[in-house]
């Protein structure tokens, strides 16, 4: 989600590209919440000028327009991950689009594995920061020339999650009475597609990782670097599997399921958040 001055690139107004009418907060979310909006305006991402398209199961594949709780918002329906074959600055390319259209703030959800013994299937782990494992290796959204409109060349991303907005989902999620499902963690975005091993497992677990999945990082590198302020959260779709006798392997799923399961307290726990932003 972003409060945004009316957005407009230096010489094209996105707006008549877009038609949108009022730009206000933006974000990053599932299907469901994007299918509530009201006063909803549609673009298919392979409408949209050089944009990939979603190739995973569960991902529409369209930006939403329309109206949160009243708020002009700005949602993706799919996003892009580095498995499905493009660069990792093609993934984070929404990113660019939505600074472009005047985006300031940006809420990023995902699904991740549980880590931390403490947390369930179901929780909300509100990210306090990131270890991404695909920048160890290079693989930067940031890497190559600098887009001098975007940011500097080398971005400090030390505090890229807003502590203030994240005591203030913490308190909305008290409010809201799920407290008992909210957690604060370090996420962590591997490569994929494949899950992780038991080795890998133990080896994050020992750098305090508590959620693993395959994304988001590399967008919140970008809306640092585009001076957004940024705030995420995973959904515990699963628990990691850390010992090699376990029954159920990690699936996708298990995935979809928990998100479908849980998709109404993430609704109004992020429409109570765009409230905060937009009060
Ligand atoms: C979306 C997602 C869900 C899980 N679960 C897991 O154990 N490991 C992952 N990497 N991911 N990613």
């Amino acid at each position: 989600m972003a409060l945004i001055s009316k957005g407009r690139i230096k010489g094209l107004d996105l707006k008549k590209e877009f038609r949108i009418r009022s730009m206000k907060p933006y974000s990053s979310f599932a299907s469901p919440l994007a299918e509530s909006l009201a006063d909803k305006e549609c673009f298919p991402y392979d409408s949209v000028p050089n944009f990939p398209v979603s190739t995973v199961p569960g991902h529409r594949g369209q930006l939403v327009f329309g109206l949160l709780d009243g708020v002009p918002v700005m949602c993706m329906q799919g996003r892009f991950h580095y498995y499905e074959g493009y660069p990792i600055c093609k993934c984070a390319m929404p990113i660019r689009v939505m600074k472009m259209v005047g985006i300031n703030y940006l809420i990023a959800t995902n699904a991740a594995g549980g880590l931390n013994e403490k947390y369930k299937v179901g929780d909300i782990m509100i990210i306090k920061d990131h270890v991404n494992f695909l920048g160890f290796a290079g693989v930067n959204p940031l890497r190559g020339p600098n887009d001098e409109r975007f940011g500097p060349r080398f971005p400090a991303v030390s505090r890229a999650y807003d502590a203030k907005l994240r005591a203030a989902a913490m308190r909305i999620g008290k409010e809201m009475g799920i407290g008992h499902q909210i957690q604060e963690g370090v996420y962590t975005c591997l490569g994929g597609p494949s899950f992780e091993t038991v080795a890998e497992l133990a080896a994050m677990k020992i750098l305090g990782i508590d959620a693993v999945g395959m994304s988001t990082t590399y967008e919140v590198i970008v809306a640092c670097h585009s001076g957004m302020t940024v705030f995420a959260f995973s959904l515990i779709t699963n628990k990691c599997v850390t010992t090699y006798d376990e029954e159920v392997m990690p699936n996708h799923e298990e995935v979809i399921q928990t998100g479908k399961e849980n998709e109404e307290v993430l609704k109004a726990f992020v429409s109570r958040i765009v409230q905060h932003i937009t009060q």
